[in-house]
């Protein structure tokens, strides 16, 4: 059984943070740890409290798990303070974390508009966690505070990537359902280290439940990378994983509702995810 990691927050309204990353890890049959670095009261329709741990209790999580378990792959959500990134990749530092697939989804901000990450964290995020990832799969405005460039048209996204892909990361996935709105089709962009390029389309779901797609799509990456699969083929998955959990959703509270983490088993993708070179 491989066992896939995530360190990040709590959301008490199920559908993203550490819950949304578990229920991934298990639909997609790896065994899900985890490191909880902040407890946020959330449901649907926003955050009304965040209470992060102490760093050095983090610390101690991570040591716990790296003190008895093998971890395969791990991903990062809420970090929330640049104490808490620094401790993080301290551990990592410290547990060979070259032979762990580390995924680094930067979450900043939710869809509520609370502030998951405090703005002296991102020059830390940058420098200790960004170099140390397989893959960042940012959003735009998320990749737009990273690289601190304006992304308007096509080719800043490229820009952008290609300035991520300077941290060392072997990918970065910059993910499109923040990007040209009005389309019919959501495109997120892949751009790796060897060169290689594509994009991934789906229709674009008229829906209000889309708590939570971020966290879905890194943890889904994850759960591959712990099963062993390369790293293209992972993302094309997670892809396929998040479509489906969009696609189908289960009309849970009365705000931004969660993503269904069952879809992709009980329907599939529908065919509907493709991927295009370039
Ligand atoms: N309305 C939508 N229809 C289909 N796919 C979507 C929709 N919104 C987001 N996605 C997809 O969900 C994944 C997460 O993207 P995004 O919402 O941009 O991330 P975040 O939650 O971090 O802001 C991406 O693969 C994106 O293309
Ligand atoms: C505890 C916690 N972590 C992360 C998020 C943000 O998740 P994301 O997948 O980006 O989804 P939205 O919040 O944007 O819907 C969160 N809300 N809470």
């Amino acid at each position: 059984m491989n066992i896939a990691l995530t360190i990040a927050g709590s959301d008490s309204g199920g559908g993203a943070g550490i819950q949304a990353d578990l229920k991934t890890f298990q639909e997609l049959d790896v065994f899900g740890a985890s490191v909880i670095t902040a407890v946020t009261a959330q449901n649907t329709i926003g955050v009304s409290g965040i209470s992060a741990l102490h760093p050095l209790f983090v610390k101690s999580q991570l040591d716990a798990l790296y003190d008895d378990f093998s971890i395969a792959a791990l991903k990062t959500g809420m970090l929330f303070s640049a104490e808490m990134i620094e401790i993080v990749a301290e551990v990592l530092q410290e547990r060979d974390w070259q032979k762990q697939a580390i995924v680094v989804d930067p979450v900043m901000i939710a869809k509520g508009g609370a502030n998951l990450l405090q703005d002296t964290a991102i020059e830390v995020m940058r420098r200790q966690l960004l170099p140390m990832a397989a893959v960042c799969t940012p959003n735009i405005p998320e990749a737009e505070v990273l690289t601190g460039l304006r992304i308007e048209r096509q080719e800043q996204i490229r820009e952008a990537a290609e300035h991520l892909l300077d941290y060392g990361m072997q990918a970065v996935v910059m993910k499109g359902g923040h990007w040209q709105t009005t389309g019919e089709h959501v495109v997120d962009y892949v751009f790796m280290r060897s060169g290689e390029r594509f994009q991934l389309h789906a229709p674009r779901i008229a829906t209000n439940h889309t708590h939570g797609t971020g966290c879905t799509f890194s943890a889904a990456i994850t759960a591959e990378l712990a099963k062993g699969v390369q790293l293209r083929q992972a993302i094309i998955t997670a892809k396929r994983y998040v479509h489906a959990a969009i696609a189908h959703p289960l009309e849970l509270g009365r705000g931004h509702g969660p993503t269904n983490h069952f879809a992709y088993k009980k329907y599939g993708d529908r065919g509907e995810v493709t991927y295009v070179e370039g």
